[in-house]
């Protein structure tokens, strides 16, 4: 073993000596978590979440909620111990819904499902609720949603930043009704507003007036989800109007929902298969799904690996060839670090495209995936809406992660073929992905 003399956030990123033959079972999926959270605390009954996201993202908005005043109660159930769960194993978490209160105060971290997602519910709260998270917080874009809550008749103090921090003064109802919002920073403009939208005196129509909509799968999942919670949408996809989402003023049914694992953490360790020429299996991989993720099947692909979906899960085979690949990553945005480590590692030139809005993420992606990989000797440029990657021999170094879990784990699929990598932070993959170094290791090591 290679002895690194390291300081603690250094995390040596273990080198593959082998192809890697595992089975993974990668935690459940925070935007699935997120909205099921929201739906379950403006619900009319109780409800379960079944396989719950535990992670920081997921934590704060609980916490957040509870802080609302709704009550979430966790318990570990080992099969059916819960009454009236159905057979499955792991944690749930029960809801019990509230008229939201205040005043309170969020902290939102840097999630953006709880920032985004948080304030049209405060507005339905009798009194302040004050939002604030970590300084990247404050850079992240957040005016489609402010801006949209004052035309549909909330108070909202912001002090003219658009941003972070400021605080809701809701007034215990919200009329709703049309607004038009630009969501092309952010589809969770448009999420945030449908998501609390049954609960507006006339519900909402929100048209979306940019040129672009990034992450269209994360606006069918809020739709998809709000339908399954008794609500009544009509969606472009449904026949509607391109551009226009409406949702109906009505009561939400608690549900009782298990959540999918996250198919977009699901990425580093398909990944890993695709590079070591190995085979990874993700068990309970959903046949339908609206995660974004689901894309990895085609796109892996693409790059040199054969996917099989079956009821063992989904299984990548690499083929030991690596493909580079031109794509459109618009709809899919948060697989671009992941994508990014794995075209820098391939036998041809790789294109990004449709991904401007990564640079308002966790960081400027584009400019840390740039930086960070060409400090390892690649050679990755910037172009107006991604980034163009020529593979080039790599060498050890550094792997700086700018607290964004996606590339920490982008820094850990590059150790896997790079001797001597570090990941500085590796602990910040715990905004989305708990235990992420176990799983990474235990994959190494063969354990399903
Ligand atoms: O609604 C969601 O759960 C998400 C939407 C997307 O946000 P953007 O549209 O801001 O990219 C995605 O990148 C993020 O990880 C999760
Ligand atoms: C962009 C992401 O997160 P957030 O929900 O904070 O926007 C992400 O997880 O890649």
């Amino acid at each position: 073993m290679t002895d690194h003399s390291l300081t603690a956030d250094h995390w040596p990123a273990p080198l593959a000596s082998e192809a890697v033959e595992a089975t993974v079972t990668v935690p459940g999926s925070k935007s699935v978590t997120n909205r099921a959270l929201i739906l379950a605390a403006l619900a009319a009954d109780p409800g379960w979440i079944r396989r719950p996201l535990r992670s920081r993202d997921t934590l704060l908005m609980a916490e957040a909620l509870r802080s609302l005043g709704i009550g979430i109660e966790e318990t570990v159930s080992s099969s059916s111990a819960v009454a009236g769960a159905p057979e499955g194993r792991g944690e749930s978490w029960r809801i019990i819904p509230a008229t939201p209160q205040a005043p309170a105060t969020v902290d939102v971290g840097n999630a953006g499902t709880v920032m985004r997602f948080l304030p049209p519910l405060a507005a339905l709260a009798e009194g302040p609720v004050r939002f604030d998270g970590d300084p990247r917080s404050h850079e992240r874009p957040l005016h489609g949603v402010i801006d949209a809550l004052r035309a549909l008749g909330a108070r909202v103090d912001d002090e003219g930043r658009g941003a972070l921090p400021l605080t809701v003064h809701g007034a215990g109802s919200l009329d709703g009704g049309p607004v038009e919002v630009d969501a092309s920073a952010s589809s969770q403009f448009v999420s945030a507003l449908l998501l609390s939208a049954p609960r507006f005196n006339q519900g909402v129509e929100v048209r979306h007036t940019g040129a672009v909509l990034p992450s269209l799968p994360h606006i069918r999942m809020t739709v998809d989800m709000l339908r399954r919670a008794g609500a009544q949408v009509d969606s472009p996809e449904s026949g509607g109007e391109p551009n226009v989402w409406r949702v109906a003023p009505g009561a939400l049914l608690g549900r009782d929902l298990v959540v999918e694992p996250d198919l977009s953490n699901a990425q580093p360790f398909l990944a890993a298969a695709l590079i070591t020429g190995g085979s990874v299996t993700i068990p309970d991989w959903p046949f339908h799904t609206t995660q974004p993720g689901d894309a990895l099947r085609e796109i892996f692909s693409a790059m040199g690996g054969d996917c099989v979906l079956d009821d063992r899960g989904l299984t990548l085979t690499g083929s030991g060839r690596i493909l580079g690949i031109d794509i459109d990553l618009g709809d899919v945005g948060e697989l671009t670090p992941g994508i990014a480590a794995v075209a820098a590692l391939a036998e041809s030139e790789s294109v990004l495209r449709g991904v401007a809005h990564l640079r308002l993420h966790e960081t400027d992606r584009l400019a840390a995936l740039t930086r960070e990989i060409n400090a390892l000797g690649g050679d990755v440029t910037e172009t107006a809406d991604g980034l163009r990657i020529r593979p080039r021999p790599l060498h050890g170094g550094v792997f700086h992660t700018y607290d964004d879990h996606r590339l920490a784990t982008a820094g850990a699929v590059l150790g896997l073929a790079v001797k001597d990598l570090e990941v500085e932070n590796i602990a910040t993959t715990g905004k989305t992905i708990p235990d992420f170094p176990e799983l990474w290791h235990g994959m190494l090591a063969g354990r399903g």
